[in-house]
């Protein structure tokens, strides 16, 4: 603006008001039909949905979810998307048995799981092999559990992530003939590059497969909005473990602020493990003998049951999640905050390290001093405590 001159005032036009967030899903019509058809399959079907990220594999397979309860009373669901799970925590996959409708199509909810697996990542990536091991240990358990007596047998569904290009194309391929299911559905995106290959594509031209079913995915809705709306992965993650370790306190103590959540978190009497009790396994690191204990300060850890004894082949099963809150090198003892109830924790004989970390969200507040979430650790440790050595 030129000197002297005199400003004009502007009037700012008021902004048109952004639509409010969707709250109920839509059903295309093809969407519709698939469900139809999957739901009256003679019997309980095995059924996997695959497509791209992003495309709607999570809202079609909560559909198609309370669609198959009223005739089978029960659903089984096997959560394999470790970054993004529908029911279990970040890094987990878990098998699922879900009795009542799921309210919420547009958003996962968390639920507890009747057998988990920490993978201890949040994609397949680091370890595809130690990943398919996880799934196919939880696709054995679905099967000896509900397939082998003719009247208690469930219908499954197996969400599928969303990485289907190269690594996570050839694994989700694996998934497939390890499975063989007995329908498919692939959805579809517009930008058919990012598609998978039509038809069975993970099998040799002569066999013989599953039913295939194709859906688009629901694209636009009566006001044109696009409907795939990209999620915050993160964000997500994040308040599924804040969610979680909620459930530290009794329902009624006030929790409504992540800060609220850390200074309780912080002066939360831990529960005290003997070293001997428990053995650590790194998932996706190597660390030092004389580090170990260290190692896991201040880290989210998988609780696991090693002694596994349904099956000789089992691998250790995870039942929660806890934070490592610290470590006494000296008295040989660390401190873990958790949910898990004390009677399942007195099983747990087995500490899973991985990649998944304490929400920043509880670690940067005001008064809570990071690493140790508090300066007031109700088990204080001092420096010389933490840095004497243990070896
Ligand atoms: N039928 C639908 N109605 C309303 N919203 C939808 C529908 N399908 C997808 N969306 C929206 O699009 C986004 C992606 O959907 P969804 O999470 O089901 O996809 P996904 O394929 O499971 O994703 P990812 O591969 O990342 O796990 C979500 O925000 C979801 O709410």
């Amino acid at each position: 603006m030129a000197a002297g001159a005199r400003a004009t005032p502007t009037r700012t036009p008021p902004r048109p008001s952004s639509p409010a967030p969707r709250t109920e899903a839509v059903v295309p019509q093809d969407w519709a039909s698939s469900v139809t058809l999957v739901s009256s399959h003679p019997t309980p079907p095995v059924v996997v949905v695959c497509g791209p990220k992003n495309s709607g594999k999570s809202t079609f397979s909560r559909i198609l979810l309370n669609a198959l309860l009223p005739r089978n009373g029960k659903v089984a669901y096997l959560d394999t998307d470790v970054g993004q799970p529908e029911f279990a925590l970040p890094g987990c996959i878990s098998f699922h048995i879900v009795d009542e409708a799921l309210e919420d199509l547009l958003n996962p909810t968390l639920r507890e799981a009747e057998r988990c697996y920490f993978f201890g990542d949040i994609s397949s990536k680091r370890d595809p092999e130690a990943y398919l091991n996880c799934l196919f240990h939880l696709y054995d358990y679905f099967v000896g559990k509900y397939r082998c007596d003719e009247n208690k047998m469930l219908p499954l569904i197996i969400n599928t992530p969303g990485w289907v290009k190269g690594a996570g194309f050839d694994m989700l391929v694996e998934m497939l003939r390890y499975i063989c299911p007995t329908i498919v559905v692939q959805i579809r995106i517009t930008a058919q590059s990012k598609n998978l290959p039509d038809g069975m594509f993970w099998l040799d031209d002569e066999q013989t497969g599953p039913e295939m079913i194709n859906i688009n995915a629901a694209f636009h809705d009566a006001l044109n909005r696009s409907l795939l709306i990209q999620k915050d992965s993160c964000g997500m993650r994040e308040r599924r473990l804040v969610e979680y370790l909620k459930q530290c306190f009794p329902s009624n103590i006030s929790l409504s602020t992540n800060k609220e959540l850390a200074y309780a978190l912080a002066s939360l009497p831990p529960y005290q493990v003997p070293f001997s009790d428990v053995t650590v396994v790194h998932l996706h690191c190597e660390v030092p003998a004389g580090e170990i204990w260290r190692s896991l300060n201040a880290t989210i850890v998988g609780l696991a049951i090693s002694n596994v004894s349904d099956a000789s082949r089992s691998i250790p099963y995870c039942v929660g999640l806890g934070i490592i809150r610290g470590i006494d090198v000296q008295k040989g003892l660390l401190y873990v905050i958790t949910p898990v109830p004390l009677e399942r924790l007195q099983s747990v004989d087995l500490l899973q390290q991985g990649l998944i970390e304490i929400p920043t969200t509880l670690l940067q507040v005001r008064g809570c001093v990071s690493p140790y979430m508090s300066t007031n650790v109700l088990h204080k440790i001092s420096e010389r405590d933490l840095y004497a050595g243990d070896g």
